[in-house]
């Protein structure tokens, strides 16, 4: 008889050893309690700057204030005290069918639906999800982003890197197309978007600690997955494929898709990735259109919105003192969006508690735009790599392949750039040094970022 592959339980903070117990316990609590403190200390700023409301407006969106700083408290102590999960009732948004559905789902296994008594990724999802409807159910603050000024700072923080990648990318030689000078610059250019990854907020709960400075010789024994060989070898069959397609007419024939994860710098070198593979000829402008995926709320403090886009573009332009050579690559990432070689794409999909290996079912239109129209799918960062794997206990030696289950997108190719902050790695060979360094690591390597894994996957 063949024997299923067994799929071990979720993570969740009913474990109070957990990384997701501390989360729930000391982190969430910490975040939530700044975002109040910022409405409590910035309230006319935000009022008046960041929303604009006109002087007419701004005493009644004061006093409003008031009412949402005493809901996200509510929120902090429903959470802090293992209330109840309960279905989300007045919300005007799109997914609210989508939780409910899921909740109700909940209920039918689980008669103590309670914080603590969930998997992760749904008790974590919950709470931004929730925050998000104290915003929307207000009268002026519909539009708040109340992660904005943290993410805002931290790239603020990261000029100077982001000025010196610039320069090295206006440098690409665009003519200079040999492998070996495409392989290290495919090799440079994914390091940064790899570690950039670092630049995650909710990690550090809402504080700015990166600079942007990498040692890539340093961090290459952190990597304690590396498939870059395979997505290089990869994107040379990407290319010679498009090649060996004479027809002109099939040009622009092929798209490629990169599931954002933080704003700021991470988003930065995200952007750098796919312009230097523009510039080097592995992804030529007039071949692919790439879409970016985002949020479409506030989401782990620093996750990637339209307008985190928006904002980083016209920042770069506006800004007194920035370096010529970022100004001008800025002006090359806003060309590609008015030409439409780069498109921005929102999905409730991003911001639902599911396990990717529920795409197929829970969003077929998205799952069939991967399967028949994608080359390449890119996920970027520690919650889209939880998600794929469906956060479960896998034991590390786990192939990627089995973790990832029923999301095997044909035809395309996975990639995933992540450091590790959450208690789950998959993929590690038997390979008996990585075994053996692994035990020298701090106890909470998995949790603190400093290493990372680069899965690569091609489903024929
Ligand atoms: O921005 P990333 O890399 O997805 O990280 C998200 C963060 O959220 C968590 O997944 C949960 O809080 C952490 O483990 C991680 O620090």
């Amino acid at each position: 008889m063949d024997s299923q592959p067994i799929i071990p339980e979720p993570l969740s903070a009913n474990d109070k050893n957990s990384f997701a117990y501390k989360t729930l316990s000391y982190r969430l609590p910490i975040i939530i309690t700044k975002v109040i403190d910022l409405l409590c200390r910035q309230r006319k700023q935000i009022i008046s700057i960041d929303l604009k409301l006109p002087p007419e407006q701004q005493p009644e969106a004061e006093e409003e204030t008031k009412q949402l700083i005493e809901e996200l408290a509510k929120l902090k102590y429903e959470l802090q005290t293992n209330k109840s999960i309960r279905p989300i009732v007045s919300s005007s948004l799109s997914d609210t069918q989508a939780w409910n559905d899921l909740l109700n789902e909940e209920y039918r296994h689980n008669d103590n639906v309670v914080y603590f008594n969930v998997s992760w990724l749904l008790s974590e999802c919950y709470f931004y999800r929730m925050m998000h409807e104290i915003f929307i159910r207000s009268k002026y603050f519909q539009n708040f982003d109340q992660f904005f000024t943290v993410k805002k700072e931290s790239f603020e923080l990261c000029l100077k890197p982001a000025e010196k990648l610039a320069k090295h990318l206006l440098m690409l030689n665009d003519q200079q197309q040999s492998s070996d000078y495409q392989e290290s610059t495919f090799t440079f250019y994914t390091m940064h978007s790899l570690w950039g990854n670092k630049f995650d907020l909710s990690l550090s709960c809402g504080e700015r600690k990166q600079t942007g400075d990498f040692d890539f010789n340093e961090l290459e024994s952190k990597i304690l997955v590396n498939d870059l060989k395979n997505f290089w070898s990869f994107m040379q069959q990407l290319l010679s494929g498009q090649n060996s397609n004479n027809n002109q007419n099939d040009k622009k024939s092929y798209r490629i898709d990169i599931i954002l994860d933080n704003a700021g710098y991470e988003l930065f070198t995200d952007f750098c990735w796919v312009e230097a593979m523009h510039t080097i000829g592995l992804l030529p402008k007039d071949q692919v259109i790439v879409h970016f995926h985002v949020k479409c709320m506030p989401w782990f403090v620093s996750d990637t919105m339209t307008s985190d886009i928006k904002w980083l573009l016209k920042y770069v332009n506006d800004t007194a003192g920035i370096s010529l050579d970022l100004k001008r690559l800025n002006e090359r990432f806003n060309e590609n969006f008015r030409h439409r070689q780069w498109l921005i794409e929102e999905h409730d999909f991003w911001t639902l508690p599911h396990d990717y290996a529920q795409m197929p079912r829970v969003a077929p239109e998205l799952y069939r735009d991967f399967c028949h129209e994608s080359r390449l799918i890119l996920f970027k960062g520690d919650l889209n790599y939880r998600k794929l794997v469906g956060d479960r206990k896998w034991n590390i030696r786990t192939s990627f392949k089995q973790a990832i289950r029923e999301f095997q997108p044909k035809s395309a190719a996975i990639c995933t750039l992540r450091t590790i902050k959450a208690d789950v790695v998959v993929g590690i060979h038997d390979d008996p040094v990585i075994i053996e360094r692994i035990k020298q690591f701090p106890s909470d390597w998995m949790e603190i970022g400093e290493y990372a894994v680069i899965n690569f996957l091609k489903i024929d």
